[in-house]
């Protein structure tokens, strides 16, 4: 199968066996998590799935998930109240300890909003994705408040991180995020520890959030090459 083909299926499996009516949802980022946000409309529109509330992880979920008539909430809105049933999004890495890197859409802040206040967070790859650890293979996103470069880019330097600020296409200069901050991929020279990273990089004043997933519990699906889907979880 296709790389989209194997996207497409997992997000499927996804919404199909963990998103039930009446639920809270959270509508993950990417090129992944589009499936779940079409399977859902699928759902919504054929009568399988009713009375589903979702929040979106990024402007692109949002647009996308508007333009298919799911009915939208804001985190803080009364009826979802900073919490969802489920939440499922994709990643960028998943280790052998199900910690994670995400943020490869730059929407890691909103997408671990979500995931951290869901009940379950299922995360959808294919099977390119799972790596022994983290750190050294995908660039770990660290979103930046564009006044705090310099004293970020100081510390960074401190833990013998290599990193680059990400540009985007369609304008010169910088991606600026949803919340109108700047990007830093970090590379380390070694494999971390996922929560102790996630959390030193957070203490980091001027840092907005970084892309490790490491302190929660996903349940990880996995799309393998012959179409089988693998459930991970601890
Ligand atoms: O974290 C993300 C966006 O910020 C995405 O979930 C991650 O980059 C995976 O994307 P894709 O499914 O397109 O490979």
């Amino acid at each position: 199968m296709t790389k989209d083909e194997l996207k497409k299926i997992v997000a499927y499996e996804a919404v199909d066996k963990f998103v039930k009516s009446g639920q809270k949802i959270g509508l993950g980022t990417g090129s992944t998590a589009i499936w779940a946000i079409r399977r859902v409309a699928e759902h919504l529109k054929s009568g399988k799935l009713k009375n589903i509330l979702a929040v979106t992880t990024s402007l692109e979920t949002e647009i996308e998930a508007e333009r298919l008539g799911i009915p939208l909430r804001s985190l803080n809105s009364n009826d979802i109240n900073g919490h969802v049933d489920v939440a499922i999004d994709g990643a960028d890495e998943v280790s052998s300890c199900l910690s994670l890197v995400k943020g490869g859409g730059a929407a890691l802040f909103m997408e671990k909003l979500v995931a951290y206040n869901a009940d379950k967070f299922v995360v959808v790859v294919d099977e390119s994705k799972l790596v022994p650890s983290i750190g050294t293979g995908f660039p770990v996103p660290v979103e930046v408040v564009p006044v705090a470069r310099a004293v970020v880019a100081r510390r960074l330097k401190s833990m013998r991180a290599d990193f680059t600020i990400r540009v985007g296409t369609g304008k010169c200069g910088p991606v600026i995020t949803d919340n109108g901050n700047i990007i830093f991929d970090v590379l380390f020279k070694t494999p971390v520890d996922g929560p102790d990273m996630e959390r030193l990089i957070n203490s980091i004043p001027g840092v907005y959030e970084n892309g490790f997933f490491s302190l929660v519990r996903p349940i990880v699906l996995v799309a393998k090459s012959d179409g089988a889907i693998e459930h991970l979880s601890d």
